[in-house]
């Protein structure tokens, strides 16, 4: 024992030697220091702390991004409706505003911030979420956004299993009360849908519609939103597509607000001519959300879905511009059909659940015959001239009356002069505080608009026969399909 104590160092060796290592310590954190660039500190400072954290830290992040595997990230929608409501007094910064002109004096909405902590609690464990959002460096690029949930590495199980499920089921609730639908508009500069309230007073029971029309169209869409099941079992996708045709004025947009309103549903108007090309197309299709209408209004307008889209080609010929590949987007592509199509019934329509897509034209005989195939759009339906039932609901809408011995005369008239719901309503607008002198100038419009039907009548009988003559009187005429109400069902 005593050898072994003999053969330790002394106090005053231990001494000295930690001063002369921890002397050696500071020199070569000197020299280190001024050696390694301060930008090289900080990266291998992080690395070495991202490394102690990922082995030591009891954490666990989760991250969801706006999109998945293509398409919108129904977790991240749900966790956007969920989030607001969990804002609680450790939320340091909120972001506020308000789009409702309707009601300016209402409390403002509330969002997240990025970068800012909302705590949540569930089942005993504590949950902290982040809003990330990376701008993006070039403008048609949208910014990217991500939620950031972290909680104890104990407790991902449990919110994998649990807490998820309950930000969809919450926010499924939310969003079936929500009282004010969105109407979404496409940004081509910005890349993305931009919203505003949607406050349409347009509704099933207001709609100049013959009953059973408008009865058929009510029972489609119930049995639509029912059968979720029917869709999955006989392996189709969840969505419908209704084509609306008929003259300007017959209430096509009007029918689209009623069905917006009558399914909750929000309404993403895509303006089809500002789509660049397939591709864009398919973006911006796959950043829409379930329960809700994609409605493209005027589908003739685009002449590369019309019949005559040969015509862009050759106008483009002419311009010189193909074979150039800087083209900007004001002349890029646009939609191919075949593009469309996909989306209609290709492989790319059962991308998202409960959706309706609505075309509207004004000449159905302009779209080419690929669109009107069965099985493309389920449903046609012809927005005609007002009939004696749709003026008896305008009557009853704009005059509050159901009846008036004016009736009768106006029906007879209605019955021989193509006139429009939205002029019948036009005329009683004018003079609704006086039921009566708004009938007798509506009996006065249709009679004027009768006489020049009248006259212009002639004068085609004439050109008519002028260019029969010329023909030889060989012409067949196309039956005028949109004459005959028909709805047709796939
Ligand atoms: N069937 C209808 N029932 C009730 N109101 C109607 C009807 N049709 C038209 N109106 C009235 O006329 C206005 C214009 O109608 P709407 O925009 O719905 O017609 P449209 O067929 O979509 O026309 P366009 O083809 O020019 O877009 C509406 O705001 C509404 O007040």
């Amino acid at each position: 024992m005593a050898s072994l104590l003999k053969e330790l160092p002394s106090m005053s060796t231990i001494l000295a030697a930690y001063a002369s290592l921890s002397a050696m310590a500071m020199l070569i954190r000197t020299i280190l220091n001024e050696m390694i660039p301060k930008p090289m500190q900080r990266f291998i400072n992080t690395k070495f702390s991202n490394l102690v954290s990922k082995y030591l830290s009891s954490n666990f992040t989760f991250i969801i991004e706006e999109r998945w595997q293509a398409v919108y990230n129904e977790t991240f929608r749900a966790v956007e409706v969920y989030l607001p409501t969990r804002i609680g007094p450790s939320t340091d910064k909120l972001l506020l505003g308000s789009n409702d002109i309707n009601n300016p004096t209402s409390p403002p909405k509330r969002k997240i911030p990025s970068d800012c902590k909302i705590i949540d609690e569930f089942e005993g464990i504590t949950l902290e979420w982040t809003l990330h959002v990376k701008e993006s460096e070039k403008y048609y690029i949208p910014d990217k956004k991500t939620y950031h949930l972290t909680c104890k590495k104990r407790a991902r199980e449990l919110v994998e299993q649990k807490y998820f499920p309950h930000i969809a089921k919450t926010a499924q609730t939310i969003l079936s009360k929500r009282e004010k639908l969105n109407i979404y508009t496409y940004n081509q500069d910005r890349s993305r849908w931009e919203s505003a309230v949607f406050k349409h007073p347009a509704r099933f029971e207001t709609l100049a519609m013959e009953l059973e029309l408008k009865q058929f169209i009510m029972d489609d869409l119930d049995l639509f939103v029912g059968r979720k099941d029917f869709f999955e079992n006989v392996g189709r996708a969840w969505k419908r597509g209704y084509l609306l045709f008929g003259p300007p004025g017959t209430g096509k947009s009007s029918l689209v607000a009623a069905i917006a309103n009558y399914l909750n549903y929000n309404v993403y108007d895509l303006e089809f001519q500002s789509v660049r090309n397939d591709a864009d197309l398919r973006r911006i299709l796959t950043s829409t959300t379930n329960r809700s209408i994609l409605l493209i209004e005027d589908i003739d307008c685009s002449t590369k879905i019309s019949k005559d889209r040969g015509k862009l080609k050759n106008d483009r010929e002419k311009e010189g511009e193909v074979g150039r590949t800087d083209r900007p987007s004001a002349i890029d592509p646009g939609v191919t059909l075949s593009g469309l199509l996909n989306f209609i019934d290709g492989l790319w329509s059962s991308c998202g659940n409960e959706r309706i897509i609505i075309f509207t034209t004004n000449h159905k005989e302009k779209l080419d015959p690929a669109l009107l195939r069965p099985g493309r759009m389920d449903v046609h339906i012809h927005m005609g001239y007002c009939t004696p039932t749709g003026f008896r609901k305008l009557a009853t809408t704009y005059l509050g009356i159901k009846d008036d011995k004016l009736f009768g005369p106006i029906d007879d008239l209605i019955k021989v002069v193509e006139v429009t719901p939205a002029e019948v309503a036009q005329q009683l607008m004018i003079k609704s505080d006086d039921p009566e002198a708004a009938l007798h100038g509506l009996i006065t419009y249709l009679n004027t608009k009768k006489d020049k039907v009248g006259e212009d009548v002639i004068q085609q009988e004439e050109e008519a026969k002028d260019e029969n003559d010329k023909n030889d009187g060989n012409q067949t005429k196309e039956p005028d399909e949109s004459k005959t109400g028909c709805i047709y069902l796939s």
